[in-house]
């Protein structure tokens, strides 16, 4: 499988390039040059394999010939045995023709662990292969720094700095950043909020000298093997509820785009999806995006569901590419248009087959809070503020009889402040992350500056090349 770049002028790359490159070195974002695709008797065949088992046969065609496939199938068993269910992403049900898809039982309680496990046991061994080291850099709105910290820590070949929006993280988020004791881990409170975060880090790889010096490798869904995992549950949830003899429908809570962007090459792979609800909170530019077919940045609103606290959705440009006819050109200018006048609109037929595949819908704070009370009264199911934005449009937008998966993307104990609001229940966190919250607390503040934040990478990374 080659990679080619949504903007065209960087290099195809092979899989463990595309793994240590991230964003491509002309500001794109890597996409397989075609989809592998299964027929609905392949997908029938899948049926009753393990989550480990099943991963490794869809991933397969996307690192075939370029990680050996006993040490993939190692790799990918070591990565979900962290998991503390033995279905890793179990589903359960919460309405007539409602699922619940959990995503949260690995290392951090976020869907985040089910990629990132994955995506640090396939660098270290692409980086052991080449006896070389990494440094990685990471923004966070919560909980994809937790959750590569948490893979990463300790690794020798990798250093990693992960930038989080100051005071603007839920505690437990902040602690499962800052409480780790591994010396190649560098925690990073940025005084701005994530979309901050996300430019400084961007601005980093679009910085090619400094990129090769410290030889630079993400973690965000920029890069393509956060994706490529996260296909993975789509499939299993779906067999679960009778695909691919009765289609699915999925709705995400969105932020990035990225775990919805998987459920979208789910479907190209041809699981039969009928529809991908994307779900906002007042951060609604993507549902704006979807009515009116302008995409427009405006201010960053702090809400209860802090990790999709975000305007700047990185993987939208993926779905872009695929609109255009995989047309870069028609990219560029979009992306040219947001960073001069922060808006650009969809050309009518592009936006005509996005809405083809996708839905959009937003819930208030308020519209959050009552879900997670009505869902806990109707069903006992106690949902995260995440989970709940996806929910309540979920049930509004369920409109045929296809089964409806919500992705729960983490655990109610990340968020306590809000659930307990909600709903007057106080989530615990599970006995095994201990004394997490008493944990002394390690990280450096920022101002949302590019260059001190390079200067201050470059001084402590190990992976300086001369
Ligand atoms: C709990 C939670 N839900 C939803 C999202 C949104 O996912 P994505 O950014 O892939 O759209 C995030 C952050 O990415 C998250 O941490
Ligand atoms: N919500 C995310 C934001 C970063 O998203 P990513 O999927 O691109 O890493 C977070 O929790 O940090």
């Amino acid at each position: 499988m080659r990679y080619v770049s949504t903007r065209g002028s960087a290099p195809e790359l092979g899989f463990r390039d595309v793994l240590l490159a991230g964003l491509a070195r002309d500001g794109g974002l890597y996409v397989p040059a075609e989809w592998p695709t299964l027929t609905a008797n392949e997908i029938r065949s899948l049926r009753g394999l393990s989550y480990p088992e099943l991963a490794v046969r869809l991933l397969t065609p996307f690192v075939e010939g370029e990680i050996e496939a006993e040490t993939f199938s190692r790799i990918v068993h070591e990565a979900y045995a962290t998991f503390r269910h033995d279905a890793v992403c179990p589903i359960v049900q919460t309405g007539a023709n409602e699922y619940v898809l959990e995503l949260f039982h690995g290392p951090t309680l976020a869907f985040k662990d089910v990629a990132m496990q994955l995506l640090a046991r396939l660098m270290d061994h692409v980086l052991a292969e080449r006896g070389q080291r990494a440094t990685i850099a990471g923004a966070t709105s919560g909980d994809t720094g937790g959750a590569a910290i948490e893979a990463f820590g300790g690794r020798d070949r990798t250093d990693i700095f992960i930038l989080f929006p100051h005071n603007r993280v839920s505690p437990v988020q902040q602690r499962q950043m800052t409480a780790s004791t591994a010396s190649n881990v560098h925690a990073i409170a940025v005084e701005g909020n994530f979309d901050d975060c996300q430019d400084i880090v961007k601005g980093m790889f679009n910085n090619h000298a400094f990129r090769d010096r410290v030889q630079l490798a993400g973690v965000n869904s920029i890069n393509w093997a956060r994706i490529m995992a996260q296909i993975v549950y789509y499939f299993s949830s779906a067999l679960s509820v009778g695909a691919p003899d009765r289609p699915v429908s999925f709705t995400v809570p969105t932020g990035n785009f990225g775990d919805i962007f998987a459920g979208y090459a789910a479907k190209r792979m041809g699981l039969p999806i009928e529809k991908l609800v994307i779900a906002t909170n007042d951060n609604d530019i993507l549902a704006r995006t979807l009515a009116t077919g302008t995409y427009e940045t405006r201010g960053v609103i702090e809400t209860t569901s802090p990790s999709m606290d975000i305007q700047v959705s990185s993987n939208f440009e993926r779905l872009l590419f695929e609109a255009a006819g995989r047309n870069a050109d028609t990219v560029i200018r979009y992306m040219q248009s947001l960073k001069q006048s922060g808006q650009f609109t969809i050309a009518a037929d592009e936006l005509e087959r996005i809405r083809a595949e996708f839905s959009a819908g937003r819930s208030s704070m308020d519209e959050t809070a009552a879900t997670i009370r009505s869902v806990l009264d109707a069903s006992g199911y106690l949902a995260d503020p995440h989970t709940a934005t996806a929910i309540k449009v979920a049930r509004e937008q369920a409109k045929s009889d296809a089964p409806m998966i919500v992705l729960s993307t983490a655990h109610p104990a990340k968020f306590p402040a809000a659930v307990e609001q909600a709903a007057d229940v106080s989530p615990a966190l599970p006995h095994w992350l201990g004394n997490l919250m008493e944990r002394d607390e390690k990280f450096t503040v920022l101002p949302s500056d590019p260059k001190m934040v390079e200067d201050h990478i470059g001084r402590l990374t190990r992976a300086t090349q001369v």
